[in-house]
């Protein structure tokens, strides 16, 4: 009798949805950057309209003891599927606008969440807002791209990053009078964040790799931001009761988006949580 093979594997690892992201971004850059050289985006970014000022909106926002929304415009996520059809970035950044939101964020992202640079562009045309561009920055080519479209401020995720990545996007950022929020999802990477430059730090209560939301995570996390700072929770928040939750962490500047996006009456949503406090 021959011995049983035992056939040894690597163990197998499945890409979580952040890393399958940002490859595909990567991607993506490096295609686009063949198409539109960085010195000619740079050129756009710096022949763009003025930006509009997002920290400071959303400072202001804090000192006069009101809620900073930040009301998010997305057609799709990878967690909630197709979220909103029709899609009307232009009457959707209206709505926001005169429900009294502070600030807009517009997903351009396409294979992840249909989003585009003209989703962007029509929001920002729309209103008076500061607008953030929601989407994976990776690469200083796409700091440069964001506002040639019109972008105020950039994300700038600490999980997709290195310390050095950052600081040199953050620095671009700065360098063209962009706000930039940065993203945390623990402990770890919000020391990181503190690093940088920017007042506002954005703690994700959705976990990118595993996609699970917990608005606990900024109830842990929003006690620990420096009071120099501005913590800004994000994701599944959904009503009057959990902005006051946030509130009381310490963090009244909050980012939504799917659950407003799912409304009929999008201004009227929007302003119950503005009006939460
Ligand atoms: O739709 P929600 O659960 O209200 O979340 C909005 C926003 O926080 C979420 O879109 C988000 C936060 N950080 C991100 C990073 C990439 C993509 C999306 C996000």
């Amino acid at each position: 009798m021959n011995a049983p093979h035992i056939i040894l594997s690597e163990p197998q690892t499945v890409p979580d949805t952040l890393s399958r992201i940002l490859a595909d971004k990567y991607e993506e850059v490096r295609a686009r950057a063949v198409a539109t050289p960085l010195a000619e985006m740079e050129r756009q970014a710096r022949a763009a309209q003025a930006p509009r000022d997002f920290v400071t909106a959303l400072c202001q926002a804090v000192a006069d003891g009101r809620v900073g929304l930040i009301a998010e415009i997305k057609r799709a996520s990878p967690s909630g599927g197709l979220i909103r059809d029709p899609f009307e970035p232009a009457i959707l950044a209206d709505d926001y606008a005169r429900a009294g939101a502070t600030c807009l964020s517009v997903l351009t992202d396409a294979p992840w969440f249909q989003g585009h640079a003209d989703h962007l562009k029509a929001a920002r045309a729309a209103c008076a807002l500061p607008v953030l561009r929601k989407d994976f920055m990776v690469h200083p080519w796409q700091v440069f791209e964001a506002r040639a479209m019109g972008a105020d401020c950039i994300l700038l995720i600490m999980a997709a990053l290195s310390d050095q990545q950052a600081e040199e996007l953050e620095d671009i950022a700065r360098s063209l009078d962009m706000g930039v929020l940065a993203e945390v999802h623990d402990r770890a990477e919000m020391d990181r964040a503190l690093g940088l430059q920017t007042r506002l730090i954005g703690i994700n209560n959705r976990n990118l790799k595993t996609l699970q939301t917990s608005l606990e995570t900024s109830e842990e996390l929003a006690p620990h931001v420096p009071a120099d700072r501005i913590p800004v929770a994000e994701s599944g928040i959904r009503t009057p009761d959990d902005v006051r939750r946030m509130a009381a962490a310490g963090a009244r500047c909050i980012l939504v988006g799917e659950s407003l996006m799912r409304q009929a009456d999008v201004t009227a949503a929007a302003s119950e949580l503005v009006q939460a406090l």
